[in-house]
């Protein structure tokens, strides 16, 4: 949920024309960023160092943390709003615990499994910070980014909602019944030859899968192309820009309803509100005639397992905003993850040809054409391992964000401010060659198909897609076993192969999605 696109970095850097910047060879102005005194230059010529060197003195103490260098060329990645990609680089120069600065912009950026431990484990001393602030126009008071007491007490209504029981529920009717109408989907595009943007598919298939069990709401998005995905991109997307904007502008409701980007994000942010609202009235409406219901283990027998149910059926006293704004959190944190981890699984699949090969193999000697039971799921350890790898390589989101609540020391004995923001790269932990052998290959068997599921606990933090201590994910064993489902049905069915000649570039939309889609021809087996 917190991929960045450093617009203020991007500002800084970016040669305008008549930005005033220093060559790097020169003394760097000790100005704030636009300094003034030095003349244009050849923008392909100049470096950035001036930049990353204003703040060289900031932070006493801090001396033993290194200051990425920001240069011209790094616009590009930029541009592309690829900033984990840069953060991989700068581990290289810097090492996994350096300085990202430039404008308003201050982050230490871990990149070191046991500072990110350290960081994650102490929720308290380190809390979401930066992230709650610029999504409170999307989350409101949500728990996926409120803070404290409220965060404390909607976590722990939540978490019951998905029990597992309630996830044995959804296997089939939910996970199987989306996967079967993306099927039906494909088949028929199989019979054409057209390709298909498996990219697009795999996030209406997820909005329909949350939108059954969190609301019980079928969404459709598979046959009718909801227009709740554009707008959950769009506001994530607004989330983004807000948490790296030089200027905080859009505290200022006035020039909110002037800037166009504002008027997008406001009228995408109405759209989702507007649909939970909705559903949840909808629901109250038929909890109230139905009279009380059961809770917890007895209730997910129930024709309606979803989770807005489950709240509405808890004693626990909660406001209608709160509720509201919990289950928009629960929409939007659980739909373009688990999309995006299809996305990269079925990727690195078709151009791992002998790894499919085994996962199909695996999939007719469990499955034999059947549809997967919870059971079933428990045997197909090798597409599991298939998921975490992708996991790995793809983590969604790339990268974490905290904020220190008082001075303290990270291991390895980097001092950081009170405030100070603090980025941890899940990307470079995931890709750091010096924690992974061959860290750039897709290998599902680095992690022992008969061994226990990697995570953060297992692996000392250096496997944290789902990040750990009190803030982990609360759907990972949901998404876990929706994907497994989904791929388990798809890939039974059909062999997908790469359209050949695309170039599958990665940006953020909070998660990493591709630049362009992911195209793919569709045959039956
Ligand atoms: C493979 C898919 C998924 C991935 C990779 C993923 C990843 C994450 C990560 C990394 C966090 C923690 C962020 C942090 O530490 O700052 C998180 C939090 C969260 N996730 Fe997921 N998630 C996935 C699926 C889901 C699903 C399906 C749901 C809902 C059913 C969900 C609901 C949430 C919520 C509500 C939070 C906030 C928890 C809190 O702050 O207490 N996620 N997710």
């Amino acid at each position: 949920m917190e991929a960045l696109a450093p617009r203020a970095l991007l500002l800084a850097a970016a040669p305008r024309s008549n930005a005033r910047i220093s060559i790097a060879s020169r003394r760097p102005c000790h100005r704030r960023i636009v300094c003034c005194s030095h003349k244009r230059v050849n923008s392909a010529t100049v470096s950035l160092e001036w930049l990353t060197s204003l703040v060289s003195g900031r932070g006493r103490g801090e001396t033993a943390i290194p200051t990425a260098q920001v240069r011209l060329e790094d616009l590009t990645k930029l541009l592309q709003g690829s900033l984990f990609l840069l953060l991989f680089k700068w581990m290289g120069e810097c090492g996994p615990v350096y300085r990202l600065t430039g404008g308003p912009i201050n982050f230490i950026v871990l990149s070191d499994p046991a500072a990110a431990k350290y960081v994650l484990k102490n929720y308290g001393k380190y809390a979401k910070g930066l992230v709650s602030e610029v999504a409170e126009f999307l989350f409101g008071s949500g728990f996926a980014t409120a803070e404290g007491q409220i965060w404390m007490t909607r976590r722990r209504a939540v978490v019951p909602s998905l029990h597992r029981n309630f996830l044995s529920t959804m296997v089939d009717g939910v996970f199987c019944k989306c996967s079967e109408r993306l099927i039906d989907k494909l088949d028929k595009v199989a019979q054409t030859g057209e390709a298909v943007n498996m990219e697009a598919q795999f996030s209406q298939l997820t909005l329909d899968v949350i939108g059954l069990s969190v609301f019980n709401y079928d969404f459709d998005a598979l046959t009718t192309d909801s227009p709740v995905i554009q707008a959950v991109y769009t506001a994530l997307k607004e989330t983004e820009s807000r948490a790296t904007d030089f200027v905080q502008y859009w505290k200022v409701p006035l020039l909110c309803q002037i800037d166009p980007r504002q008027r997008k994000a406001a009228k995408a942010v109405s759209l989702i509100r507007n649909t939970v609202e909705d559903l949840v009235e909808k629901c109250k409406k038929i909890v109230d005639t139905e009279g009380e219901c059961l809770e917890g283990e007895e209730y997910v027998n129930k024709s309606d397992p979803s989770v807005l149910r489950f709240l509405l059926a808890s004693r626990e006293e909660v406001s209608s905003q709160q509720l509201r704004d919990d289950l928009l959190s629960m929409l939007v944190a659980g739909h373009e993850t688990t999309g995006s981890v299809l996305t990269w699984t079925v990727y690195l699949l078709s151009k791992n040809p002998l790894v499919l090969a085994k996962v199909q193999e695996e999939l007719d000697t469990v499955l034999n054409g059947r549809k997967p039971t919870v059971a079933d799921t428990r045997e197909l350890k090798y597409l599991t391992r298939c998921i975490n790898e992708s996991m790995r390589l793809y983590p969604h989101p790339p990268v974490l964000i905290r904020r220190a609540q008082e001075q303290d020391t990270l291991p390895g004995g980097y001092k950081l401010e009170r405030g100070q923001n603090v980025m941890i790269s899940v990307y470079n932990i995931h890709h750091s060659p010096a924690l992974w052998e061959r860290a750039e290959d897709f290998v599902p068997e680095r992690f022992d198909p008969d061994g226990p599921i990697p995570n953060e606990s297992n692996t000392d933090f250096r496997y944290i897609p789902f990040s750990g201590g009190a803030r982990k994910c609360v759907g990972d064993q949901f998404a876990m076993l929706e994907a497994l489902v989904t791929l388990a049905m798809l890939l039974q069915r059909f062999e997908l192969e790469l359209v050949p000649g695309q170039d599958i570039g990665m940006t953020t939309g909070a998660t990493i999605h591709t630049t362009k889609g992911l195209f793919m021809t569709v045959k039956r087996r």
